[in-house]
């Protein structure tokens, strides 16, 4: 969908891109990093909107260089500012934009109504926009990047200004936007958690360099902690430390500290699984105490993590840990 060989950007004072190779295929893809990492430099010069410095970028194998207009009939883009009229309706908005990508006027009154539906907006959709919320116009500017069913859309913050539940909403429609329809998606965040629940893929730039590009799956591969929960019995009132001191004794190494889990079904247990022997060796013991297993699950990685424990194995020599990660609360990397 997307490539770029040591791509480049500079501007007289600041490199926005820095000889960045990336690959980029079907699906929803992230792609993070703090404010002035280079995001949105690198979604304009994808849409043939800007000239790279040097090296090259193909998008749905067009060259950015020579072939935007062709491009931009192909692609759909939601910018990351604020850019509505205020005083028309979302509908005569995006038929006004359907209109400009080539429908004819009642293809686009018919996308646009489709479109308008997906993203959640209906009664309001004839009232003047100036009066809507970050959240609804939010919606607007991810319809009228849709309503003339691109093949691949970049959308640069969206879910910027939302609360949590705005923000969850959002990345919902955006996962459906590929799932349900087959549009691939570029979206940019400086969150990276939100990335991980959303995203196949995720390239993560920092200062115009490329970080780090996996799937999101390799982000969050499985560890070998195994997480158990039981229940309390007569015999043990406390059935996670009953279970913490049988499995010491048979020579398990636990995790210091326990897990709330669920109301009334105690304390979850953090310990080493290398290997299935441990599996089995937890249900017998369980089992052994008359206690009632609730749950046995393999811990995964959270993208998160990869900045916070200095895991990086399948980092990029140049990587660099974003060291003020550690300290943000909301999982985001931090503003430069
Ligand atoms: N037209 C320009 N002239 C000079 N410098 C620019 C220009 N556009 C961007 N920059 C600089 O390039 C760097 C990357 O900016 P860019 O907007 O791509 O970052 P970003 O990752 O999208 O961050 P944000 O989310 O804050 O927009 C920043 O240092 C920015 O100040």
């Amino acid at each position: 969908m997307i490539a770029t060989e040591s791509l480049s950007k500079r501007f007289p004072r600041v490199t926005a891109l820095d000889r960045l190779s990336l690959d980029i295929g079907p699906g929803v893809t992230g792609l993070v990093g703090a404010n002035g990492a280079g995001k949105s430099t690198m979604i304009k010069i994808l849409l043939g909107l800007s000239p790279a410095t040097e090296g090259r970028a193909e998008v749905l194998g067009l060259d950015v260089a020579t072939a935007g207009d062709r491009i931009r009939e192909q692609v759909g883009y939601m910018p990351e500012h604020d850019c509505l009229p205020p005083d028309v309706s979302a509908t005569e908005f995006v038929v006004h934009m359907a209109r400009m990508s080539g429908l004819p006027a009642t293809a686009a009154r018919e996308r646009t109504a489709d479109t308008l539906r997906h993203v959640g907006l209906y009664e309001e959709r004839y009232r003047p926009m100036g009066g809507y919320s970050t959240g609804m116009k939010q919606r607007v500017k991810l319809a009228q990047a849709l309503v003339h069913d691109p093949r691949l859309v970049l959308l640069d913050e969206p879910t910027n200004g939302l609360d949590p539940v705005g923000r969850d909403e959002m990345l919902g429609l955006i996962r459906r936007v590929w799932t349900d329809f087959g549009i691939s998606v570029l979206v940019t965040s400086h969150l990276l958690g939100e990335l991980e629940r959303t995203c196949d893929h995720v390239v993560v730039i920092d200062g115009g360099r490329l970080l780090r590009s996996s799937s999101t799956s390799d982000f969050t591969r499985t560890t070998t902690t195994l997480a158990v929960e039981v229940t309390d019995s007569d015999a043990h009132p406390d059935g996670a430390e009953a279970l913490r001191a049988a499995l010491t004794t048979a020579g398990v190494t636990l995790h210091a500290g326990v897990e709330d889990g669920l109301p009334g079904a105690g304390h979850i247990l953090l310990l080493e699984a290398p290997g299935e022997e441990t599996y089995d060796l937890v249900r017998d013991t369980v089992a052994g105490l008359g206690l009632g297993l609730v749950r046995m699950e393999q811990r995964r990685h959270h993208i998160a993590e990869v900045f916070t424990t200095g895991d990086q194995t399948q980092a990029q020599p140049q990587t660099q840990v974003p060291a003020q990660a550690e300290q943000q609360k909301e999982k985001e990397v931090p503003t430069r």
